[in-house]
């Protein structure tokens, strides 16, 4: 398998990883200041310390949460109560693991999707030839277990107690933000508790070296995640870009912030008032990036559908069918990730 993390540095983007032009990312980092005229995603302030115990901050965190995911569907968070140590603890040990000797690493490389963990290439969405600028992990992170445990690299050693901690409290903030989000909508505070959020958790662990010219590639395709909320540590290396009125809004790092995003599950259950927005990374040619993406999902056999409360049949009837989570599992592949053929197929089309 053709891994960017164990070739030497770069001289040149080699020909499979340079991007017909209109592909291409038009807005590099050092131009971010002009295209997107100063708007920032908002940064909420979960006040994590105080939040059982004031119901009224509560509330207006809730609004926050709400009102920033309805405009952008994309929002950062800090005071989250996740540990500094927790996050620097796992991406150490990512990153070590990206450094380790091709030896050592080959054993875990496969596009075999059904594997708990394991190391690829690019993407496996996009069927054309051009190749992203992209190492990644793909693992099962939650519930923890003993049997899944079994599955993470025994080296560095770090990298199973690291994990084991970051994914605990990973998961702990989802569930502290879904039922921020279902109480700011008006919902029952557990609303997504249950099999809407408890299927086994995935986390994709994305790497990308830097790139002698950024121009060429992009590090990731423009997709929409498709499960219910995605809870990312970026770092501090900029390179993710959001959908925002028609262009591509830069994810500033925030320091110790999570970026959260919905999946498509969440457009769905709320009938389309938190959308699920297109992102992709693209690449820079002076550091390595590395994100962490946890993505909160449902049971596979979940039965999934706009939310009765969400719906009026009056003014805001359903835009999407029912169905079972894994049937939509199985079209996000088939549409290759493009957000308006995976919806299509769910969509309640009215004359
Ligand atoms: O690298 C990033 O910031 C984006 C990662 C992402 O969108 C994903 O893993 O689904
Ligand atoms: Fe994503």
């Amino acid at each position: 398998m053709e891994l960017l993390c164990n070739a030497p540095a770069h001289a040149s983007v080699p020909d499979r990883y340079v991007f017909p032009p209109e592909k291409r990312a038009a807005l590099q980092l050092d131009g971010v200041d002009g295209p997107d005229d100063g708007v920032t995603l908002p940064v909420v302030d979960l006040h994590r310390a105080a939040l059982s115990g004031d119901d009224g901050l509560r509330r207006r965190v809730a609004e926050e949460i709400v009102r920033a995911g309805k405009e952008f569907g994309f929002f950062q968070v800090v005071n989250h109560g996740v540990g500094e140590d927790v996050v620097r603890g796992f991406r150490d040990a990512a990153a070590e693991f990206f450094a380790m000797p091709v030896e050592e690493k080959m054993p875990y490389c496969s596009d075999d999707q059904s594997k708990p963990f394991r190391l690829a290439s690019s993407t496996s969405y996009d069927k054309s030839e051009t190749r992203y600028w992209r190492d990644y992990l793909k693992l099962q992170c939650h519930p923890v277990s003993d049997e899944l445990v079994r599955h993470w690299p025994m080296e560095p050693t770090s990298f199973r107690p690291r994990l084991a901690e970051f994914s605990e409290a990973a998961h702990e903030l989802a569930q502290t933000l879904l039922s921020l989000v279902a109480e700011g909508l008006g919902l029952r505070a557990d609303f997504f508790a249950g099999d809407l959020s408890g299927g086994e958790t995935q986390m994709n662990v994305n790497y990308y070296p830097p790139c002698p010219d950024p121009s060429l590639t992009l590090g990731l395709l423009p997709h929409c995640d498709r499960h219910l909320l995605t809870v990312l540590s970026q770092g501090d290396v900029a390179g993710l870009q959001a959908r925002y009125n028609g262009r591509w809004l830069l994810v500033r790092p925030v320091p110790g912030a999570f970026v959260i995003n919905f999946g498509h599950q969440m457009e769905i259950v709320t009938n389309g008032a938190l959308a699920s927005v297109e992102h992709r990374a693209i690449t820079n040619s002076a550091v390595a990036r590395m994100s962490v993406a946890t993505l909160i999902m449902p049971k596979m056999e979940c039965r999934i559908g706009p939310a009765p409360e969400m719906v009026d049949d009056e003014t805001n009837p359903a835009k999407f069918r029912e169905f079972v989570f894994s049937e939509f599992m199985e079209a996000y592949n088939t549409a290759a990730a493009s957000r308006e053929d995976v919806l299509d197929s769910f969509r309640i089309h009215r004359d």
